[in-house]
């Protein structure tokens, strides 16, 4: 009988995605890289190729999801009725990897407007570092809320939580257009909150629970911001609950594990750590190879392996500075007219490629950042313009100047339009003062601390 099964293993695999319409993404995830090992009476031995010893909690959802079906498209495709067991690569030492696949077409859904059409399944590249997150998200993405509940995302800075969070949400919504699938970050869900409390814009409190608790799925990325925040986190915990008990689907990310919150309620801690926490890590050279590769294929660029492997070499923490890199080189030859060759590369990543320099924050660097943030132009901070849209953020560029730059306040004043020193001592004391009962600009001040300086 194994001869038989493996001579039809692969009619097996294909009559079993066409008849449970198994996208593409899924099959060649779960289900191509299975083979069968054995047989034994009427058991059959299947080996998960693909999953690691420590994603054994996948076989679980293998097991849910296509043991039964499998069982049936054998059962057709040779007479052969049988059991089937599903084991890891390890136990029979056997390896094989797998890889995502796109499905492209266009999702309409309302809840699709704030994701990121190019995060998908497809566009992200799985090695070492981010497997058992890629997987635990697709199982989720597959199955919502039947296992896995909540996927705790958690990893560094630019490593690609918010991709899988958002592949998550396209793979459900293409799947299911009627689904409530709701991606948030924890910053726009804490500044809801607080609008709803002090009903100052329209939203009421009874209208943002409505929101947050009419859904299928919620997705709430940077939870880290949240914690803390006692408001906040105790609407959250209550908004977590509701969904949870309703076997409605919860994907947090975060920058680190539930237990290394020092400030994390109990209760809450527990709630994180009920279902799966994955982490993401940096990616090895081989990984960043590949980024970078289907970075240069999506955008169409055409550069030379040896500069490919320079920035891989050089770059090492950050996936969004590897793109960043690619951008930034393409950008410089467009703009000098010039071929792409290593010393180009090389002028062109100057500032990002300084190996053994610690990024130094400036002045420049607040001000650009704070008027990215704020849709205004650098100019604006440091003009004479009085009115409000410009004066909070000029005075919060003065905050961040003053906590992560060494500049003394002349400096700063200087470098904001020659302003006096009093000048700035007053706005730093004004966004200071606010900061003690104002949650929501204390959030802005992480995120702009975040983007001056990640990592
Ligand atoms: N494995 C991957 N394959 C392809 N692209 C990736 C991968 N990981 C990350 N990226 C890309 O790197 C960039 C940064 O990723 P992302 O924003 O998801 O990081 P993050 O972990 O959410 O960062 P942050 O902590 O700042 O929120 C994105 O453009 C994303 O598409």
């Amino acid at each position: 009988m194994l001869d038989i099964l493996r001579d039809k293993w692969e009619e097996i695999k294909e009559k079993l995605k066409e008849d449970h319409d198994i996208t593409n993404v899924s099959y060649k995830t779960w289900i191509q890289p299975m083979q069968v090992a054995d047989v034994d009476n009427n058991t059959v031995t299947v080996v998960l190729n693909g999953i690691e010893e420590e994603q054994r909690q996948l076989i679980d959802f293998v097991n849910k999801k296509y043991r039964f079906i499998l069982q049936v498209t054998i059962e057709e495709v040779t007479d052969f009725a049988c059991n089937v067991v599903f084991v890891l690569p390890g136990d029979l030492e056997k390896n094989h990897t797998s890889a995502a696949e796109p499905s492209s077409a266009p999702i309409s859904s309302p809840y699709s407007a704030n994701l990121n059409q190019k995060y998908t399944f497809d566009t992200f590249v799985v090695g070492p570092n981010n497997k058992f997150a890629h997987a635990a998200s697709l199982a989720v993405a597959e199955s919502p809320a039947e296992r896995y509940n909540p996927l705790f995302i958690y990893g560094g800075v630019g490593l690609g939580k918010t991709h899988l969070m958002h592949a998550i949400a396209n793979f459900i919504l293409r799947n299911n257009p009627d689904a409530r699938v709701l991606y948030v970050t924890s910053e726009k869900f804490t500044n809801e909150l607080i609008d709803a409390i002090r009903n100052k814009n329209s939203i009421s409190t009874f209208e943002f629970r409505e929101k947050y608790r009419n859904i299928d799925v919620l997705l709430i990325d940077d939870i880290q911001f949240i914690i803390g925040k006692e408001g906040t986190q105790e609407e959250f915990f209550h908004t977590f609950n509701f969904l949870h008990d309703n076997q409605k689907q919860i994907v947090i990310s975060s920058d680190k594990p539930p237990k290394a919150f020092e400030t994390l309620e109990e209760r809450l801690r527990s709630r994180f750590e009920m279902g799966l926490p994955v982490d993401i890590s940096a990616p090895d050279y081989e990984t960043r190879m590949a980024i970078l590769r289907k970075k240069e294929e999506m955008e169409g660029y055409n550069i030379d392996n040896e500069i490919l492997k320079y920035i891989a070499t050089n770059i090492k923490s950050n996936i969004r500075e590897l793109e960043g890199a690619l951008t930034k080189i393409t950008a410089y030859s467009k703009l000098y007219k010039t071929d792409i060759t290593q010393e180009v590369a090389e002028e062109a990543l100057k500032d990002l490629i300084s190996p053994n320099q610690v990024k130094e924050v400036t002045v420049d660097t607040i001000i650009d950042t704070v008027s990215e943030h704020f849709h205004l132009k650098p100019a604006d901070i440091i003009s004479q313009k009085r009115n409000k849209e410009v004066v909070f953020p000029r005075q919060i560029a003065m905050y961040l100047c003053r906590y992560m730059t060494e500049s003394p306040l002349q400096m700063i004043g200087k470098a904001m339009g020659n302003r006096d020193h009093t000048t700035i001592l007053h706005g730093i004391e004004k966004i200071a003062g606010e900061m003690q009962e104002n949650e929501n600009l204390k959030s802005t001040i992480d995120i702009l601390k975040k983007k001056i300086m990640p990592g």
